[in-house]
């Protein structure tokens, strides 16, 4: 069974694929959240931006077979016909705790390209195109390589050097969106700093957020 907290057709908003069109299946659930505003102060990651509880979102629902969620999925892909190879981005929550085998394959018949957004506590299956790891705090990190790193910047117990020799292709900062206007310009202000004077760094933004497309 998968619980689905939203599906939607939108346009990949950060790091290196940022303005590509992108089905987005957010998984429900975390394994460093729960979730709830009352448990944050005391999570192993605490700057979340979404809310990932329940499968009331648009698009979303319980799908008993990997083939059912599938289907669903290349629905959320225009019919026009366009040259363009199909793009799932699964994310969450956590989607590493319930992307499976079976959905790779699934996604994959209908001509997906496949993508996802971890935070690198767990294992990565085989199969997926594009992996986006994107390390919280102290938590152990277990996926070390992949297409991007994606650190949200600054964190004090997640300082970029401690990635700079592991396996990607790209390192982005995106600079943390706290609510507050005036420290997330200043988290924007700071992530600038560190990538230039650190250019092995690219600045990552949350163009959807900055565009208001989602
Ligand atoms: C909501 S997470 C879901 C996927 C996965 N759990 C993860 O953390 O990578 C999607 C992306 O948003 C980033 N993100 C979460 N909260 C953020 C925030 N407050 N500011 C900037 N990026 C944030 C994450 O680091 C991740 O790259
Ligand atoms: N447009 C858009 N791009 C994104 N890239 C990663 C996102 C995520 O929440 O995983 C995200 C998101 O929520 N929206
Ligand atoms: S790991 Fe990802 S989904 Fe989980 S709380 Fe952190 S940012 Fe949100
Ligand atoms: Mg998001």
């Amino acid at each position: 069974m998968y619980h689905v907290k939203e599906a939607f057709y939108t346009l990949q908003g950060e790091g290196a694929q940022s303005g590509r069109a992108s089905v987005f299946c957010r998984f429900t659930g975390c394994n460093l959240w729960s979730g709830r505003e009352a448990d944050r102060a005391s999570a192993r990651c605490t700057f979340c931006d979404t809310d990932f509880i329940g499968t009331d979102g648009a698009g979303g629902g319980r799908f008993e077979r990997a083939e059912a969620l599938a289907e669903h999925l290349a629905a959320l892909w225009p019919e026009a016909p366009s040259p363009a190879v199909p793009y799932v981005v699964f994310t969450g929550g956590e989607p590493l705790l319930q992307l499976d085998a079976a959905l790779i394959t699934a996604v994959k018949a209908r001509g997906f390209e496949i993508a996802v957004e971890t935070n690198g506590t767990l294992a990565v299956p085989e199969g997926i195109d594009w992996v986006c790891v994107s390390p919280k705090g102290a938590n152990a990190l277990v996926a070390q390589s992949g297409d991007e790193l994606k650190l949200v910047y600054p964190q004090r117990d997640a300082l970029p050097e401690r990635f700079t020799a592991l396996e990607f292709s790209h390192f982005y900062l995106q600079p943390m969106d706290t609510g507050c206007h005036e420290q997330a310009r200043a988290n924007i202000e700071a992530t600038t700093a560190y990538c230039m004077a650190h250019p092995q760094w690219r600045l990552s933004l949350q163009t959807h957020k900055i565009a208001g497309f989602e």
